[in-house]
């Protein structure tokens, strides 16, 4: 114990040393953007807290949109501001256009194959080609209109039989199984059988993983003391890694036996219809479909379920609000039936209120990219491989961006041309630029649809005589942020069928 103390000390004054001598060097001359001073070694790390999004908010009021912090080792940029959003994200997207390389998708993510987590580069390039033409297309997304119809019929019955009894429904976790439910069925064409996966579950292992994928890891900061897996994380990585293995294994061996049966095509079908083909640019490997299979069912469960969550929330605890919207239903739609996708486009206000909870609640609170080489923006040195944090979070409620930037008032955009996709940087709740969310028009669809659907279809009380001042509003910091509690609600329903 005695040694293995003196053996860490030791490399500490190492790695400080040799850390206060290439800072030196790199830096002589260079204006890096302001920030605040970090101890030696560890840097800014141990400031950042459980709410990192709300830390750096209160940090840039002080340091400016762009500031520079080191995380242990590491060069780190946090923006917060649209103007400096758009310096990164459009002005030099292509310097940063990458992501850094990180200890979970070296093991979860089949070492960076997934899109998520790719180097920027030409691997990255024809994979998100394949992605946006062959699987998310407004084409293919239509293709599997019934089966989301379906899946929203079976939350729908579920809720009215909780509304029949006149008891509360955890909306929630019903929320996320549909939202498993349909991003299972698109991606690899069913729903997730209990049977298939390891004891712990399927759900409960995505979350872990993007648990862990959000969890500042040490090893990615000092990468010199990778080795000693100090927080244990690489130790479950692998676990996870292996689960998800053996399960991706099974869902290819299954679609290989019945690559001739007469059933839709879904997303592992499309790809493995590239694997080895030599007549296309998407020459895939087996790994490279492991990897983005993960990819798919992570980047659309939770995103879908947590803006869904946090829009019937905001609903709850503005109800002029949802009478507003019932009214517009119940003008496009009529009592007698329920929504259709097909009624999305002429639901205005509906667009409205979507909007104002993702400029409220991203779900990405921190959307991070990395230097492709050295830069300079407004005036700044930007070093090579620096990580690059865009606090979406704080951009949405920028005060110079927006007026009562804390409340939730969908009013605002009457009149207005902001909108989610990429080009009005005070609302970047799917990004900016070549890295921006390939999955944004599925993830709006089935967002629209569903919160449509339970205001239509419900009236929603809280439990036990809450009041709605008393919903509790926090998030949980993650790589995907919901609230922290579920949602329970006592339903009523209000169509005349
Ligand atoms: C409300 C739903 C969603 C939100 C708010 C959301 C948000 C985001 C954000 C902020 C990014 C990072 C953009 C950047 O780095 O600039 C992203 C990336 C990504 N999203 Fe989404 N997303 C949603 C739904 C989806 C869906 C449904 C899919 C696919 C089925 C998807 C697939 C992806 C992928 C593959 C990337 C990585 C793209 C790349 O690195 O090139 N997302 N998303």
């Amino acid at each position: 114990m005695e040694w293995t103390s003196t053996i860490l000390a030791i490399a500490a004054l190492i790695i400080f040393f040799f850390q206060a001598l290439t800072w030196k060097r790199r830096y002589k001359n260079k204006r890096l953007p302001p920030g605040p001073r970090g101890l030696p070694i560890l840097g800014n790390l141990l400031m950042i807290g459980t709410k990192p999004h709300q830390y750096f908010q209160r940090l840039a009021l002080q340091y400016g949109p762009i500031m520079h912090l080191r995380l242990g080792l590491m060069p780190t940029i946090v923006v917060s501001s649209p103007e400096a959003a758009e310096l990164f994200l459009k002005t030099n997207d292509l310097v940063f256009a990458s992501r850094p390389p990180q200890e979970a998708s070296k093991y979860i993510s089949y070492n960076q194959q997934g899109l998520i987590f790719a180097p920027y580069g030409s691997y990255w390039r024809i994979t998100r080609k394949m992605c946006t033409l062959e699987l998310l297309s407004n084409h293919k997304i239509s293709t599997f209109r019934s089966m989301r119809k379906q899946e929203l019929d079976l939350l729908v019955q579920r809720i009215r039989e909780a509304a029949n009894s006149g008891v509360a429904v955890d909306l929630t976790s019903m929320v996320s199984s549909f939202s498993t439910d349909v991003a299972c069925r698109m991606i690899i064409g069913k729903k997730y059988n209990r049977d298939d996966f390891s004891e712990k579950g399927f759900e409960a292992t995505v979350r872990e993983t993007m648990k862990i994928s959000s969890t500042f890891n040490l090893a990615d900061y000092i990468p010199q003391i990778r080795g000693l897996d100090l927080q244990g994380l690489t130790k479950r990585m692998k676990a996870i890694a292996k689960d998800f293995d053996d399960f991706f294994e099974k869902i290819l061996e299954e679609h290989v036996q019945s690559e001739y049966e007469n059933r839709t095509k879904d997303f592992v079908d499309v790809m493995l219809g590239f694997m080895g083909s030599e007549d296309t640019e998407y020459r895939v490997e087996r790994d490279t479909i492991k990897a983005i299979i993960l990819d798919m069912l992570a980047a659309s469960m939770d995103t879908s379920a947590a803006t869904i969550d946090w829009t019937v929330a905001e609903l709850m605890r503005h109800p002029h609000v949802t009478k507003k919207l019932q009214q517009e239903l119940e003008e496009v739609v009529g009592t007698n039936r329920m929504v259709e996708e097909s009624d999305l486009e002429k639901l205005e206000y509906l667009d409205m209120v979507i909007k104002e909870s993702l400029r409220l609640h991203p779900v990405a609170l921190l959307i991070v990219h990395a230097a492709r080489e050295d830069c300079t923006v407004n005036g700044f040195h930007i070093p090579k491989d620096a990580r690059v944090f865009i606090n979406a979070w704080a951009i949405g409620r920028d005060q110079r961006a927006w007026t009562d930037a804390d409340k939730f008032h969908p009013e605002r955009f009457v009149g207005s041309d902001i909108d989610v996709r990429g080009q009005n940087f005070e609302l970047i709740p799917f990004g900016s630029g070549r890295r921006i969310c390939p999955g944004m028009q599925l993830g709006l669809t089935i967002v629209r649809l569903v919160v449509a659907q339970l205001v239509h279809c419900f009236d929603w009380k809280l439990p036990n005589n809450m009041q709605v001042t008393e919903l509790d509003m926090t998030e949980e910091f993650g790589i995907v942020c919901p609230r922290a509690d579920h949602l329970l609600a006592i339903p009523a329903w209000r169509l005349n069928t």
